[in-house]
């Protein structure tokens, strides 16, 4: 497929290289022109377990018509790039693959993207930006893809079941998917940042332990999951239990985070329903809190 990849940050840089080592034509679109001009001397490097791979990618930084004739666009800035990037855009007609995690950008997506077929992917991998022109796999997952609206035809082209380290699956239940890694996000991100801890402690420390599952339990309550999905979030913990969640780091950088797209969806969800959420309400006005104090822009 002729493929553009919109952000030249941890999961773009990551998709860009695989998608070229999968045979796609791949275009990486920058935010800034010494990025692609760094990436277009050095292509992509992408390092996993201490090996590097380098790959010739074509890249551009942003400009309002990004190359109008590609198969498909997949956005992999954060949530809380998309306003911006969105009003600057003149878009395509062509299919959207959203990267982001949380819920709230696909809203904004639906907002502005009326004439695309839009679709929603969720991604498990680890991914951390090294430099401009590289990233370190930190933990090998999968892409899980399907279409938001009923009407879009799968990406048949882009499925990749069997790669070893950059599985493409599809779901026609991407809502699920969406909402189960949502859920996740919901409990560990904040916490992990309030408390200033890696995953992993948010199960060993029996007082945290208390305020994960107080979290889950408002969360699955809201987005009308199952209480087996407790297993599933522990799972995730402690398969990243020497991780520090994107929130965390975000935070520590003086990055603004996520949190509207995972807490704040959440409240307004319930909001809608008709549902309190003591806890999840504490810790959004707590991270709001912080990124107020730490937050450089
Ligand atoms: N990293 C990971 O392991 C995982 C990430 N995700 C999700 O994937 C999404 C992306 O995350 P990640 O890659 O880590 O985030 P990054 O911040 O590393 O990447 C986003 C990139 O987009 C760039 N950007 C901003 N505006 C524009 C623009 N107008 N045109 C082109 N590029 C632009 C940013 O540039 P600049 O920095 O200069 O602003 C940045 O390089 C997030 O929603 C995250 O939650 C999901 C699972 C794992
Ligand atoms: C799964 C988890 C919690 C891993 O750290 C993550 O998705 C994140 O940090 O955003």
């Amino acid at each position: 497929m002729k493929i553009t990849i919109i952000g030249g940050g941890a999961v773009g840089l990551l998709t860009s290289g695989y998608l070229t080592e999968l045979g796609h034509e791949v275009d990486l679109i920058t935010k800034t022109e010494e990025q692609a001009s760094l990436i277009h001397k050095h292509g992509v490097t992408i390092k996993r377990k201490g090996i590097e791979r380098s790959y010739k990618v074509r890249v551009t930084s942003f400009q309002n018509n990004l190359s109008p004739n590609a198969d498909l666009y997949i956005i992999t800035l954060k949530q809380w790039h998309l306003h911006d990037f969105f009003l600057q855009w003149n878009g395509t007609k062509q299919p959207i693959l959203m990267l982001q995690n949380g819920m709230g950008h696909m809203e904004t997506a639906m907002e502005y993207l009326t004439e695309s077929s839009l679709y929603a992917g969720s991604v498990t991998h680890g991914a951390l930006k090294i430099d401009e022109v590289t990233v370190e796999h930190t933990g090998i997952g999968d892409i899980v893809i399907g279409p938001w609206l009923n009407n879009c035809p799968p990406l048949v082209d882009l499925i990749d079941e069997v790669h070893t380290h950059f599985p493409i699956h599809y779901t026609n239940d991407i809502q699920y998917i969406l909402k189960r890694k949502l859920l996740i996000n919901l409990v560990v991100n904040p916490l992990t940042c309030i408390y200033q801890v890696k995953n992993g402690e948010l199960l060993n420390n029996p007082y945290f332990y208390k305020n994960v599952r107080g979290l889950f339990e408002e969360g699955i309550q809201v987005l009308g999951l199952d209480d087996l999905e407790w297993e599933v979030v522990k799972k995730v913990i402690s398969q990243t239990s020497e991780n520090k969640s994107s929130m965390f780091r975000d935070m520590e950088k003086g990055l603004p985070t996520e949190v509207e797209a995972i807490t704040g969806y959440v409240l307004k969800v319930a909001e809608h329903k008709g549902i309190s959420l003591p806890l999840t309400s504490f810790v959004h006005k707590s991270i709001l809190g912080l990124e107020r104090g730490k937050c450089h822009e």
